[in-house]
């Protein structure tokens, strides 16, 4: 999803109306230059292949849905980060997918886990990622999960409001430790993303504002703090984000509050982190920087801004989540039904429904977010015509792909895999009309590995105990 997406355009000709992004594609067959993880392929056939294997015999070991996870490209884009970030610390932001695999495999890659609550703690625990590698987040942390992360060893806990530095103080007093600390800022930048996804603007519930004043006081009271050793500022602007003149304005703000705060606490804070956000591509209307172009953009906003203000370079840091884990997965559904409806106009739009829907996918319905779709089983010679891909829940917004051009024999029986769903899919994943989630399964040179398992009826039933 990016502007133009949001603004929603649509372009009315002999193919029907689409949006104006959505070309007619001149091969239905063709997979998308993008949105694809690196080992996924085309065969002879026109069969979607995964590290050399079809997706036919995939669905034949695994049924569908289920979600197919390229363990090399996951490895890979962490990496990237690592890399391209050279002396910065970069944290997974495991909100978009964690299993203890992932939190295992990016550990492995030079990365730290970024949790936002005591489940995915607990997750990160279990994979055995070492706990000072650990940043949590969240707006309201519970006195259970502050203790489990003191207890543990947490690298560092993100305050966000003057209650929880109240609390995590406290517990830091009664269990004798000192917690390392970081104060989540939010910075009034307005980031080009969808509404529900932006964090940095004032009027939403996360961090303390630097315009406002509250961001300097929490700075002041952390530091004051006996129990509590604040090691700096976080910010996180919010996520899919392309531009990058918001992740400049976040950065400056940051190192001004930062210089401000070293002249009232007399100590220049030692470390910042820019949150994640990085956007990836969806469509082909997306096209996201790389690691190397973001690392060598902040870099310099932070070395420049540091220069002006006779400031030393802080400790850097990221939490990038959607660009590690987004474009690793496609999700592979079976068609079942399909219906063409008339348009006005004289244009008809195919209804593909599949055997999945807004249970594993809600960032449609959520965020109207664009996805792209291609026929997994076979090549086609037919004709493109205007699709809709929906889902199996009794909602008449239950759509994964609003806008798609399928081949317009397709049919039920055949196989549709949608890209670029590794992020806040399965992670939001839910039971809506008991419908079970679908399985992560890992494929490393042409190996399946449930990752994470298929949820059947009973494990639904298992918790219906009246
Ligand atoms: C604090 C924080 N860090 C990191 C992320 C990861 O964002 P993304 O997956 O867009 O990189 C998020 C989610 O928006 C977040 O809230
Ligand atoms: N869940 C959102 C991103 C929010 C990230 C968490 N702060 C999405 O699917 O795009």
């Amino acid at each position: 999803m990016n502007a133009s997406h949001i603004a929603g355009a649509i372009h009315a000709d002999a193919a029907g109306p689409h949006p104006r992004w959505l070309d007619v594609p001149e091969d239905v067959n063709a997979l998308l230059p993008g949105l694809w993880s690196r080992h996924v392929a085309k065969d002879g056939q026109g069969v979607l292949t995964i590290t050399g294997r079809s997706v036919t015999e995939i669905a034949e070991e695994v049924g569908t849905p289920a979600y197919l996870l390229d363990e090399d490209d996951l490895r890979a884009r962490a990496t990237a980060f690592r890399t391209a970030f050279d002396g910065w610390d970069v944290y997974y932001a495991g909100k978009s997918f964690l299993c203890t695999a992932v939190a295992r495999w990016v550990s492995e890659e030079g990365l730290g886990v970024d949790v936002c609550t005591g489940g995915e703690l607990a997750v990160a625990l279990r994979a055995g990622v070492d706990p000072a590698r650990i940043g949590l987040h969240g707006n309201n942390k519970s006195v259970v999960e502050l203790r489990t992360a003191i207890e543990a060893g947490v690298g560092r806990i993100i305050v966000d409001s003057f209650d929880e530095i109240g609390r995590l103080g406290e517990l830091a007093e009664q269990l004798g430790a000192t917690p390392r600390v970081m104060v989540r800022v939010t910075t009034g930048v307005e980031a080009h993303t969808h509404e529900y996804i932006a964090t940095a603007h004032e009027d939403q519930k996360f961090g303390f504002s630097i315009a406002g004043g509250a961001a300097l006081r929490a700075l002041r009271e952390c530091h004051d703090h006996p129990r509590l050793e604040l090691i700096g500022i976080h910010s996180h602007i919010g996520s899919q984000i392309f531009e990058p003149d918001g992740f400049e304005v976040a950065a400056r703000r940051t190192l001004r509050l930062r210089a401000e705060a070293a002249k009232i606490i007399g100590l220049e804070l030692p470390e910042l982190d820019l949150g994640g956000g990085f956007g990836i591509a969806y469509t082909s209307e997306d096209s996201p920087a790389t690691p190397g172009q973001l690392a060598d953009a902040l870099t310099k906003i932070i070395q420049s801004e540091c220069e002006a203000l006779g400031a030393t370079v802080p400790h850097l840091s990221i939490e990038p989540g959607r660009a590690i884990s987004g474009p690793t997965t496609f999700a592979l559904y079976r068609v079942g039904t399909v219906k063409p409806v008339e348009l006005d106009g004289g244009h008809t739009r195919l209804y593909v429904s599949i055997d999945g829907g807004m249970s594993d996918n809600i960032r449609t319905a959520l965020y109207g977010a664009d996805y792209s779709a291609t026929l997994a089983s076979r090549r086609s010679g037919a004709e493109p015509v205007l699709s809709r891909v929906v889902g199996v829940h009794c909602e008449g917004g239950d759509i994964l792909v609003r806008d798609e051009f399928l081949p317009s024999d397709i049919a039920p029986g055949d196989l549709l895999a949608v890209p670029a769903v590794g992020a806040y899919c399965r992670s939001m994943a839910s039971n809506y009309n008991h419908v079970p989630r679908p399985p992560v399964i890992g494929v490393r040179d042409g190996r399946l590995t449930t990752l994470v398992r298929r949820e059947t009826i009973e494990d639904l039933l298992r918790l219906d105990v009246g």
